[in-house]
């Protein structure tokens, strides 16, 4: 009986969308600028990893042929040509660069509606929902009300919110209201439950997530995200993949932060997970696991949270080249009729100006050991890839999207 697999790398955006230039992002191309700045010697990091980027595996199942595809370029050192499976390129309709847009897409769903963004000014927040938000969390105030890297905003506010106990909130180019606090001076729990608050006041506005950072440290310079993030999101506005995959009795795993992105719905195994080599840990832990016609689907968010927002090639660099190394565990613990799918959600070229995540088309690399190899070509929406699970998970076809199995 049928089996899928779908992993997302978060933001291994592969270029070349055609609306790209409507998010300042014409030219940027997340897996390809990572290999061809180390191709040239420009992703060494001592002690880390060094020369051209060595995916072999990847390779295999075509993330060349799709980035050629994609942006009618080879990047150095990549193949043209697939060596097994199918490998395509995803286009996205919804408005959206974000990860519940592409997330929700990919699940069969892309978003009907515009997000609500906070502007680019400072302060960023609408100040009667702060007003009312420091009323009902019961707080001192807050700090930061701008756009910020979460990194750079710990650094800068860490020590004065741990000082005054008034969190550091925060939004990028992304529809979300983040809020960073001290796990042990401000506390998790507490944490997360004024992240609560903010979520019910910031959803009529259309805002798609809040989220909890916390860290710990006692300095800016030791300061450090844990992984106890948590995210607070709106509901998909349609039954997803993982919806329906429930409601035709199967399981549906989840595994990192998937459970969060789709609210929760749809999921019977939520598994949480911190870093590449634990969330790859525990995707083959379910394969393990999983019943007939079960649906795991694992979010790798580090590529995003830890390379592309900070602009780390080397470590971008290093961790594809960590997940490629694991891949054959995964293809070897493929039963017959299971189908593993990769892809992503948007882009976050670590080599592009800014912080914040870019429009780009994203890889859709298929493999299981009872398909033969093939080209699927430019996919017009990343529904496509629900479409397709569903399919060979024999659910009743959706509304958006075509099967190109
Ligand atoms: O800079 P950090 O806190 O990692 O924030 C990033 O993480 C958010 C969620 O992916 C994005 O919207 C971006 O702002
Ligand atoms: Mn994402
Ligand atoms: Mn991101």
């Amino acid at each position: 009986m049928p089996r899928a697999i779908l992993c997302i790398l978060d933001s291994v955006g592969i270029g070349g969308a055609p609306d790209a230039d409507k998010y300042g992002d014409v030219g940027s191309n997340t897996f390809g600028h990572i290999a061809e700045w180390a191709h040239a010697g420009k992703a060494d990091r001592e002690g880390l990893r060094s020369g051209p980027l060595n995916v072999p595996n990847l390779d295999a199942l075509g993330i060349g042929a799709a980035i050629k595809l994609s942006t009618g370029t080879l990047p150095p050192g990549l193949s043209a040509t697939a060596k097994g499976g199918r490998f395509g390129v995803g286009r996205e309709v919804s408005n959206g660069k974000d990860t519940p847009s592409g997330h929700w897409e990919i699940a069969g769903v892309p978003v009907p509606f515009d997000w609500g963004y906070f502007p680019h000014t400072e302060p960023t927040f609408p100040p009667d929902l702060i007003e009312e938000f420091i009323k009902r969390a019961k707080l001192p105030g807050i700090l930061g009300d701008k756009h910020a890297s979460g990194t750079t905003i710990i650094a800068e506010l860490g020590e004065e919110s741990i000082r005054t106990g008034k969190p550091i909130c925060y939004t990028s180019i992304d529809s979300v209201f983040q809020i960073a606090a001290h796990e042990s001076h401000f506390g998790l729990e507490r944490l997360y439950e004024i992240c609560q608050i903010a979520f019910e006041l910031t959803a009529p506005l259309m805002i798609g997530r809040v989220i909890a950072r916390p860290f710990v440290g006692e300095d800016a310079a030791s300061f450090k995200r844990t992984g106890n993030r948590r995210d607070f999101a709106i509901a998909p506005p349609e039954p997803t993949l993982l919806d329906r995959n429930q409601a035709a009795g199967h399981q549906v795993y989840a595994i990192g932060k998937i459970s969060d992105i789709y609210a929760g719905h749809g999921v019977t195994h939520k598994i949480k997970g911190t870093g590449l080599p634990q969330l790859f840990d525990k995707t083959l832990e379910a394969m393990e696991m999983a019943a007939d016609n079960a649906f795991v689907m694992t979010n790798f968010v580090d590529f995003d949270s830890e390379y592309g927002h900070r602009r780390d090639v080397p470590g971008y660099a290093a961790a594809l080249e960590y997940f490629d190394s694991r891949l054959p565990e995964m293809i070897a613990a493929l039963r017959h009729d299971d189908l593993l799918v990769l892809t992503a959600d948007h882009g976050n070229d670590p080599t592009w100006t800014g912080t914040d995540h870019t429009r780009e088309q994203i890889p859709i690399l298929v493999f299981s050991p009872s398909l033969g190899q093939s080209e699927i070509g430019i996919r017009t929406t990343f529904a496509d890839i629900g479409e397709s699970i569903a399919l060979w998970l024999g659910l009743v076809p959706g509304s958006h999207g075509k099967s190109f199995l």
